[in-house]
């Protein structure tokens, strides 16, 4: 009998759901016979509190809405095996130039130890000066701009900002989907790569 691992979700966002089932789909493939991980999978996204502003700051702030989010959902569906916290937020670069980026954080935890973490990031895109004042000075959300920007609506549930900065080359799921990837890969890739064990003695350490 095939195996199904049931995920949660800390969110019911549309392309955060489909970023998730890109993500799985990659991981857990039945049709590729090389894939030693092939199961069958289900994702069950419901919403839960972040625990940080609805618009994060930094990369620190981000990365903990992602580990909240995560924790939440596997604490709320019992059934679930992971769960995953997707957040997006934005990060001010100082030096060598003076810059902010967006990016989303994505955490997977698993039941049988909450402590392990597989955490990772989206790739990241420069945000304009004038949707940075609109955050910064008017205290508005991203999501809000965005539609403003485009006149369209819940652009944060469809392409999301990297679909508009990149005149829809690429979408926020498939970009979530890669970072969901390597989140994961700590529980799918072999244990000896992550356990403690350094890989070689240090050499001034017997003299
Ligand atoms: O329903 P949830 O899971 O909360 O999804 P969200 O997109 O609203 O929320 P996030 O916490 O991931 O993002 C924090 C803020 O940044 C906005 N944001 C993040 N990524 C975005 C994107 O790609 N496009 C538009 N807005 C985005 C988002 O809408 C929030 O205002």
């Amino acid at each position: 009998m095939t195996k199904t691992i049931v995920v949660a979700l800390g969110s019911e966002n549309k392309a955060k759901i489909r970023a998730t089932q890109l993500g799985l789909e990659s991981i857990f493939k039945k049709n590729n016979t090389d894939n030693n991980n092939a199961v069958d999978f289900k994702v069950i996204g419901c919403s839960v509190p972040s625990g940080i502003r609805d618009q994060p700051l930094s990369d620190q702030e981000t990365m903990q809405g992602a580990i909240n989010r995560a924790k939440k959902a596997l604490e709320n569906t019992p059934e679930a095996e992971f769960g995953i916290g997707m957040e997006g937020g934005i990060h001010h670069i100082t030096e060598p130039v003076d810059k902010w980026f967006e990016c989303g954080w994505i955490v997977v935890v698993n039941r049988n130890n909450l402590d392990e973490l597989g955490i990772a990031s989206t790739a990241r895109f420069e945000l304009p000066k004038k949707v940075m004042h609109e955050i910064l000075v008017n205290h508005k959300e991203l999501a809000e701009i965005m539609d403003d920007l485009t006149n369209k609506k819940d652009i944060r549930s469809n392409e999301g900002a990297m679909g508009v900065f990149t005149n829809s080359l690429l979408h926020r799921d498939l970009i979530y989907s890669h970072a969901l990837v390597f989140a994961f890969s700590r529980f799918t890739t072999p244990s000896s790569f992550w356990d403690d064990q350094l890989l070689s003695k240090n050499p001034t350490a017997d003299k």
